[in-house]
């Protein structure tokens, strides 16, 4: 499969991407063709508008169930509500991906 060069994100969680403190995102098999190394745009799920630009780092397979405290840091979210949330877009789903990036500083383009 190709590999895409779009991600969303919910629009309240946008300013964390941005902004360097988000540094990973679970998602289930439908995203994880992301390519290590690769840079992709960021835009919001709600409006389709463009937020930034990150770098693929790795796209690692992950259970729901060994989400801990680690994960909710990379995420910037307490981990409660990282759970919460995942459970409520991947109702039931144990087999997710931690897809890690990094931010592309717009301020060198
Ligand atoms: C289309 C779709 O599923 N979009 C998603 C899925 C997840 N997120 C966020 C929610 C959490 O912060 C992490 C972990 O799933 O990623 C999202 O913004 N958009």
């Amino acid at each position: 499969m190709t590999a895409p060069t779009k991600i969303t994100f919910f629009e309240f969680l946008t300013p964390l991407v941005a902004s360097g403190l988000k540094t990973i995102t679970i998602r289930d098999a439908s995203e994880n063709h992301y390519r290590p190394g690769s840079q992709v745009e960021v835009f919001t799920l709600e409006n389709h508008i463009k937020v930034c630009d990150i770098i693929i780092l790795a796209v690692e397979p992950l259970a729901f169930d060994d989400i801990n405290e680690f994960h909710a840091t990379q995420e910037s979210l307490p981990l409660v509500e990282l759970k919460q949330l995942i459970q409520t877009v991947y109702p039931n789903q144990q087999a997710l991906f931690m897809i890690s990036f990094k931010l592309v500083d717009a301020s060198y383009s």
